[in-house]
């Protein structure tokens, strides 16, 4: 597993959005061969999407072959609610690119026979080919999806009741209102994630850190369910600082002396995902003096 450390979420947002596009431009992806990707909802991929609107705009980029099988949906939210999945993957990413409709892959989370539905998604992304990379965030209690703290590692696509936690975070886009937040959730499993060929998690934000931790130092656990990222092969976690807040400096030293062994080797102008030398530089001291004398220590 690799842990990439960026200053803030926009450079977490500009690194995913770049190795979404190194990877489906390396594919070279066909109508015969699509490229197929996983996508999450949530704050933390809004500043990816729309990076990588803006490399679709640039001419870097396109979805024309492109797949895309999101891993949740709100059960019991009209399609066109503002809060529903179907909604904000619409408005913050597939309306912008030239994705086709018919390519999109969204769980109704109003079919009339729910566990039919999760049946037919799994089958869908076996009838593909499987996922080639599945993008993710998680909840502050771990959770990768809606895979909730217990839930099977080898979870499936399937209805999931939603912890009083994440009803309590996802309250935020229901104007606060924990009442209106749906109580159940159509959701990939966590062996739906781990099946794809790759797997990148972003965590963002102090209040992240100790999953992060939980994810990174501690073992698999179906309690913090983003720690079964250890066991894939191709597992990325892409953090910011804060979100290392509970992490030993021994573990960030180390994944940051990765990259730089790594940059050191591939030489910097052949580095391709941007912004990858400048956050490893050690930033400047602070020298600036307070305007007012200070009486300190101050340790
Ligand atoms: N089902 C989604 C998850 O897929 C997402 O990772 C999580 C975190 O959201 P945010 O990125 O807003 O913190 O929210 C929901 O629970």
């Amino acid at each position: 597993m690799r842990l990439i450390i960026r200053e803030d979420y926009d450079e977490v947002s500009s690194y995913v959005a770049n190795y979404v596009k190194e990877r489906i431009n390396q594919f070279q992806p066909s109508a015969e061969r699509p490229f197929v990707l996983g996508l999450p909802t949530g704050s933390s991929p809004i500043g990816t999407y729309k990076k990588l609107v803006e490399l679709y705009k640039a001419g870097e980029l396109s979805f024309g072959h492109v797949v895309t099988f999101n891993m949740d949906e709100y059960v019991g939210l009209p399609r066109d609610h503002p809060e529903s999945y179907h909604s904000f993957m619409w408005n913050h990413l597939f309306k912008h690119v030239d994705i086709k409709p018919e390519n999109v892959h969204i769980l109704d989370g109003n079919a009339p026979d729910l566990d039919e539905e999760c049946k037919k998604f799994e089958a869908e992304i076996a009838r593909v080919g499987g996922i080639e990379l599945f993008l993710g965030g998680i909840g502050p209690d771990g959770h990768i999806a809606f895979n909730e703290p217990g839930s099977s590692l080898t979870s499936r696509t399937r209805v999931k009741t939603l912890a009083y936690e994440t009803i309590i975070a996802n309250a935020r886009f229901f104007d606060g209102d924990v009442s209106k937040v749906p109580k159940l959730a159509l959701t990939v499993g966590v062996a739906t994630v781990m099946d794809a060929r790759e797997v990148c998690i972003t965590i963002t934000g102090a209040h992240k850190s100790i999953a992060l931790a939980k994810c990174i130092e501690e073992g698999v656990n179906h309690m913090w369910t983003v720690s079964a990222i250890q066991m894939h092969p191709k597992g990325l976690v892409v953090c910011d600082e804060d979100a290392t807040l509970e992490l030993h400096v021994k573990t960030v030293k180390y994944f940051k002396s990765i990259e730089h062994v790594h940059h050191s080797l591939i030489g910097a102008e052949n580095l391709s995902l941007q912004g990858g030398v400048k956050q490893l530089r050690v930033p400047a001291p602070n020298t600036a003096r307070p305007a007012t004398p200070l009486n300190g220590p101050y340790e």
